[in-house]
């Protein structure tokens, strides 16, 4: 053995010996976690009301929810260790353990003790000495990392032992596996600035392609989970990203962090009960993104709101109500007036009509009667009649109720104030040109809105039909009675279960959660919803924190609906304003957010690259000089294994190419980025759709925030052409890939890669 094995070899036994205690202590954790949650789940001697049960269900919870942590932690449970100048040592890991003595023996990455080990440097050590990474497999010590911060004062044996190559790099050689992994072991300090950064108010984060937004961002989620347990367990923090695979890719990450309070949404999705995956045309996007789109949905309510042309006519059986025009005119404003919700009004200007309604089948009856009178020449009703001034307030009242059970009075009610569903006031707006265009403030482009009727919702419908709902309301008065009649009848359930066991003795016996449990078996289904669960299915749910990812793709209309679900305006907004691809989307944050949050946002922003090896970066570079000469490409950690290339030849060489670039990554990721003109061609060659196959075939918009150990970019010139975002696509494009890029052509090479070097296949 070399001098330098031996020191390695004793530096890793040491370490061998406290990540075993480490482990026994998560051993140890564990099975108190699970005896705990079996004591809660056997519910015995806490009695059997509905509090109890709460209670009891309260802890079973919060023991599964421990217990789930405890399990997702196992892999690389201790990641790191400083030593500072008082001759102390901390050993930091994904999550905090005690001995016991109740002494901390791990400490958990997002406390404030661990965070020296995040943001030390050589220039600002922060009182440490030494920084040391520890890998892991399994549950063995096989590699050490060591960065000095002060060889003087260290001791003489730990100076023996240093060991080292920068563990930042070891991580990022690391083969792709198609799911974002964290990074909780070599978060660098900007990032870490990120992560900690305080929760109150909105943070920007801007930074170009491969800088760690996406994992600072869920890094931060783990960590205000972490740091403000209570608000948001109860509230719940979403995650808005920009397309399922997208969510699929970082959706492994939170969970192995120990975090499970968090809802993953895309815009499509951000409406209970849509999944909208299809996008306008840019031209439509464009319109249905901008702000004034809620002018025009407010007006599209309004417009729903009619008085008749002339005098309201209902027939009833050859007899016609008569309400006059203005009576009609005046029962809007004063709905209006009230300035309750469409759908709320509504009940008022029912009621009010139907009182009109009521007096005018008098003032109908009376002139039948009249006329009747006139040709029966009746002595008896010779007296003048006075129906309507006979009407007393039960009268009217008993006249509204008959009145609203006739179809044909509904029908006409239903004319003038009618309720609606957000589906509806979108829908048919949309496919009605001359209202669109009535309600559409001048110079909007209203003619690229229209469409079929049938057709189905796009990602831009969805702020729409959320500010519809906004505007219409939502009469929930039935599910509220439904909620308290369920509850009424759950508190019976339970006297009635007791009263069984009771009377069968068998409550005395001590079996108390027996009734609980007998009545809980009907018990509505919300009780067993978790704070993600009940978010995701509630419009209007306020997330105590908001995270948007690749937040550049977000229209106006999109923000209006993000930030209704987060009433604080506590957000993570984390993008790049050179990848913006959705005509749409934002050209600079202050344009986006400004109209919510009035200049009182933060921006940070990372600057280096982890992902892009500096030859592939250079040839980005390029191509963002073209599409924006003010944005600064950010810079490379790594020199690549290969050379960028370009290759001539169309779809048919593709499977050769790939199998070339397969067998240069082994077990590392394939992806091939085309044109939308020919992804249906080139998904047919290559048909894996999960991340989890070793090749897939993508859109520029589907593999936005995802990485590939090499990819494939075909068919550039078409990328460029496909919308006025054309250039921004092609930087996605090109800064997908960990290792190695190929771009494939069959026309000229864009001018953008001329640095590519030509190689043709033919
Ligand atoms: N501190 C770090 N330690 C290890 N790996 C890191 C670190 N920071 C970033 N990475 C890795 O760099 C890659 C890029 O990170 P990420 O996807 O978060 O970048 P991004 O800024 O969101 O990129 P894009 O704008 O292109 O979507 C990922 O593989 C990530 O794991």
């Amino acid at each position: 053995m070399t001098n330098r094995q031996e020191v390695l070899a004793e530096a890793l036994d040491v370490e061998q010996e406290t990540v075993s205690m480490l482990y026994g202590r998560l051993d140890l954790a564990r099975s108190r976690a699970e005896a705990a949650l079996a004591r809660a789940h056997g519910g015995g001697g806490a009695g059997g009301t509905r509090q109890a049960r709460l209670e009891r269900d309260a802890a079973a919870g919060e023991q599964a929810r421990r217990l789930a942590q405890l399990n997702a932690v196992e892999r690389g449970l201790c990641f790191g260790r400083v030593d500072d100048a008082a001759g102390q040592t901390v050993y930091i890991g994904r999550i905090g353990l005690r001995d016991d003595e109740y002494e901390s023996v791990l400490i958990d990455w997002r406390a404030p003790a661990a965070r020296p080990f995040y943001v030390a440097t050589a220039g600002d050590p922060g009182g440490l000495v030494r920084r040391r990474h520890l890998h892991l497999r399994d549950r063995a010590v096989v590699g050490l990392d060591d960065e000095v911060f002060d060889l003087e004062r260290m001791s003489d044996g730990d100076r023996r032992t240093l060991v080292g190559e920068a563990a930042l790099l070891a991580a990022l050689r690391r083969g792709r596996t198609g799911r974002m992994g964290d990074v909780v072991a070599t978060i660098q300090t900007e990032q870490d600035r990120v992560i900690r950064a305080s929760w109150q108010g909105a943070l920007v984060v801007q930074g170009g392609p491969g800088t760690g937004k996406t994992v600072a961002a869920l890094h931060r989620a783990a960590y205000l989970l972490y740091t403000h347990r209570d608000t948001l367990e109860r509230r719940g923090v979403l995650v808005v990203g920009p397309n399922a695979m997208f969510l699929r890719y970082i959706g492994q990450v939170l969970p192995a962090l120990g975090e499970t309070q968090v809802v993953m949404s895309t815009v499509g999705e951000l409406f209970p009960g849509v999944r909208a995956t299809a996008v306008d045309e840019p031209r439509t996007a464009v319109v249905k993104g901008d702000p004034r789109m809620a002018e025009v949905m407010a007006g599209a309510v309004r417009e729903r709101q009619r008085v008749p042309a002339g005098d309201l006519e209902v027939e009833l059986d050859g007899l016609v109500l008569r309400v006059p025009h203005e009576t009609c005119a005046r029962l809007r404003e004063r709905a209006r007036a009230v300035r309750l919700r469409h759908n709320m009004a509504r009940k008022l200007y029912v009621t009010e009509l139907l009182k009109e309604l009521a007096l005018a089948e008098a003032r109908a009856l009376e002139a039948a009667l009249r006329l009747e009178e006139v040709e029966l020449e009746d002595p008896e009703l010779a007296e003048p009649l006075d129906l309507e001034g006979d009407l007393d307030e039960l009268d009217i009242e008993l006249a509204s109720r008959r009145l609203w059970e006739l179809t044909e009075v509904r029908r006409a009610v239903d004319g003038l104030w009618p309720e609606l569903t957000p589906h509806r006031l979108v829908g048919e707006l949309l496919a009605a040109p001359e209202a669109l265009r009535q309600v559409s403030p001048p110079g909007l482009d209203w003619r690229a809105l229209v469409r079929p009727a049938d057709a189905g919702w796009t990602v831009g419908d969805v702020p729409l039909l959320d500010e519809a709902a906004e505007l219409l309301g939502e009469d929930d008065s039935a599910h509220r009675a439904a909620t308290r009649r369920a509850r009424a009848e759950w508190e019976e359930r339970e006297l009635f279960a007791r009263e069984v066991l009771e009377t069968t003795g068998l409550l005395e016996e001590g079996i108390f959660g027996e009734a609980d449990r007998l009545a809980a078996r009907h018990a509505g289904p919300d009780d067993e919803l978790t704070t993600a669960d009940r978010a995701a299915a509630d419009r209007t749910w306020a997330y105590g924190h908001v995270i948007v990812d690749e937040a550049q793709e977000l229209s106006p209309m999109a923000w209006r609906m993000v930030m209704r679900r987060v009433p604080a305006r506590s957000l993570t907004v984390v993008g790049d304003l050179a990848q913006t691809g959705s005509a749409a989307g934002a050209r600079s944050w202050g344009e986006v957010l400004d109209p919510h949050l009035a200049g009182r946002w933060r921006e940070e922003r990372l600057l280096v690259n982890y992902r892009t090896p500096v030859e592939i970066m250079r040839v980005a570079a390029d191509v963002l000089r073209a599409v924006d000469p003010g944005q600064v490409p950010p810079e490379s950690v790594r020199e690549g294994e290969s050379q960028p290339r370009a290759v001539r030849g169309g779809v048919a060489e593709l499977p050769a190419l790939v199998r070339e670039e397969l067998a240069a990554v082994g077990e590392g990721k394939v992806g091939v980025i085309t044109s939308d003109a020919r992804h249906a061609e080139v998904a047919a060659l290559f048909p894996g759709h999960d991340l989890d196959a070793a090749v897939v075939a993508l859109t520029v918009t589907q593999a936005k925030g995802l990485e590939f150990d090499a990819v494939l970019v075909v068919d550039p010139a078409g990328i460029l052409g496909q919308s006025p975002m054309g250039g921004q696509d092609l930087y996605v494009a090109v800064t997908r890939a960990t290792r190695r890029l190929t771009v494939v052509h069959d026309g000229d090479l864009p001018g953008v890669l001329s640095r590519l070097t030509q190689k043709s296949t033919k």
